[in-house]
Order: C-alpha cells, then sequence, then structure tokens
C-alpha cells in the first residue's frame, strides 16, 4: 500500500440545524491525491459534509483539518481558493468562455492571460476556439467541463464534486471521468466525489465512505464492497436501498 498522507480529517464532526442531527459524530481521513467516493442513500449527508469542507457552513461539534491546519484558522476566501467546488448543474455566468474562466481571478482584482486560458481549456479537453464563444451555448457535457477548468483557476489542492455527471449522457460522462482521474495524476489533487452510482464509485474511486443517515457507516478501499460485514451496506451496494 502507499504511502498515505491525509488531506482531510473529520475529528467528531456533527452539524445540526434547530432540532434536526444531519451530520453525527463523523471522524475519518481524506487521503492525499486520491479520489474517494463519497456514496449514499440520498438525505445521508454527503452534500452537508462537502459544504463543511470548504467553510460554507461550520460544524456544531468537532473539528476539521484541511492540509493539516484547522478550518477556523484559514481565511475564507484562501480556503475556497484551496479547496474547489463543482456542482451537478454548475452555474454559468452570462458572457463568453473566457469570461467564465477569468472569474475566479476577477473576484480577486488578478487578470487571466489568454494563454493561461488556453491552457487550461486543453487541459479540460476543451480546444482553444471555444475561448470566445457564448458559455451559455454549450452543451452540458461542455458546461461541466469549463467549470471544472475554472475551479482549476485557483490551483485547489482539494476538489469537491456533487453530482457533476449526474445530468450528463454515457459519453460526456465517460469523458469528464477520464478528466478527473487525468487531474488527480497530473495535479496531484485530492479529490471528493459525490455520486449516486455505484458503478462509477467501483471504477473511479480509491477509497470508499458510506453515509447513511448522517453517520459515516462504513469507509475503505475496494475490498469494503466485497468485505462489508454491514447488512445494510451490502443491501445499499446491490441497490436495494
Ligand atoms: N439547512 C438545512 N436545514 C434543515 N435540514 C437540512 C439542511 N440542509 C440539509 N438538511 C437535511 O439534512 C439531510 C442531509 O442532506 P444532504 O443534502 O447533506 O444529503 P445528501 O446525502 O447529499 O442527499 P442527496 O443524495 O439527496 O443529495 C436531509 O434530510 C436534508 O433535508
Amino acid at each position: 500500500m502507499d504511502n498515505l498522507e491525509t488531506s482531510i480529517q473529520f475529528q467528531n464532526v456533527s452539524y445540526q440545524r434547530n432540532e434536526t442531527i444531519i451530520l453525527n459524530n463523523v471522524s475519518g481521513d481524506i487521503y492525499k491525491g486520491k479520489i474517494t467516493a463519497l456514496v449514499g442513500p440520498s438525505g445521508a449527508g454527503k452534500t452537508t459534509l462537502l459544504k463543511l469542507c470548504n467553510g460554507l457552513i461550520s460544524p456544531t461539534n468537532g473539528d476539521i483539518l484541511v492540509e493539516h491546519k484547522h478550518i477556523t484558522d484559514f481565511e475564507p476566501t484562501s480556503l475556497r481558493r484551496q479547496v474547489g467546488i463543482v456542482l451537478q448543474n454548475a452555474p454559468i455566468i452570462r458572457g463568453s468562455v473566457f469570461e467564465n474562466l477569468a472569474l475566479p481571478l476577477k473576484l480577486q482584482k488578478k487578470n487571466l492571460s489568454k494563454d493561461e486560458a488556453t491552457a487550461m481549456l486543453t487541459t479540460v479537453g476543451l480546444e482553444d476556439s471555444f475561448l470566445n464563444r457564448d458559455a451559455s451555448d454549450l452543451s452540458g457535457g461542455q458546461k461541466q467541463k469549463l467549470a471544472i477548468a475554472r475551479t482549476l483557476i485557483n490551483r485547489p489542492k482539494i476538489l469537491l464534486m456533487d453530482e457533476i455527471t449526474s445530468a450528463l449522457d454515457p459519453i460526456s460522462t465517460n469523458e469528464i471521468e477520464q478528466l478527473i482521474v487525468n487531474i488527480k495524476e497530473k495535479y496531484g489533487v485530492t479529490i471528493v466525489w459525490i455520486t449516486h452510482n455505484i458503478e462509477q464509485a467501483k471504477e473511479l474511486g480509491d477509497f470508499i465512505w458510506v453515509m447513511m443517515k448522517g453517520q459515516l457507516i462504513e469507509s475503505g478501499d475496494h475490498s469494503i464492497f466485497s468485505s462489508t460485514r454491514n447488512i445494510k451496506v451490502q443491501q445499499f451496494f446491490e441497490g436495494k436501498i
């Protein structure tokens, strides 16, 4: 087994809204430069866990360490630069592909060069002729590639992805999957990937986290697909719940 380094550490993390416990005492390590597939039934708390990682929300109890530093010690904009997030239907702003790519830097009062923009498009498999195209005219798959490229402009160490392929056709899904694996290998980015698709988790996840009812009930490498003794997890893997 590789020498694993931790990228995100959850230590007894709970999150509660009013009387509702949404996350209950989650502890575990997300490893650097690996893909962790986060799976579990609807409402299990997966998106909530992701939102905690880039400071969109804060835990009610427990600690989160990002790259060995307490998440509360980060300046919020610095945290969001280091921890990028891509959503199922990533918001695309009106304007050109270039304007979308330049947005993260514009927010920091910096400029994006054309060369950088072109290089980033190449990284996500879009030709440079896309730069001046109206972003709203792109296909769903191209919009997701643009959203990934835009997130990469900040050179994040961690990439959080919430169901990024669930609205796409199989060919675009496959392209995005390959793209994420390439990004992991090329830049050593840590990836936490929420998916409803167990086959996708099996194929791409170096590690698997299974959440149910706000708890992390199983985690580990691929062997958990065959070795888990938890009946509920077995049923979930078999698509029965
Ligand atoms: N701000 C909030 N206030 C109250 N309840 C919330 C809030 N945010 C999330 N929840 C509830 O917490 C639970 C977990 O939600 P979350 O979106 O994290 O689940 P999920 O596993 O990502 O689900 P899905 O797979 O359907 O996206 C759900 O029951 C949801 O309704």
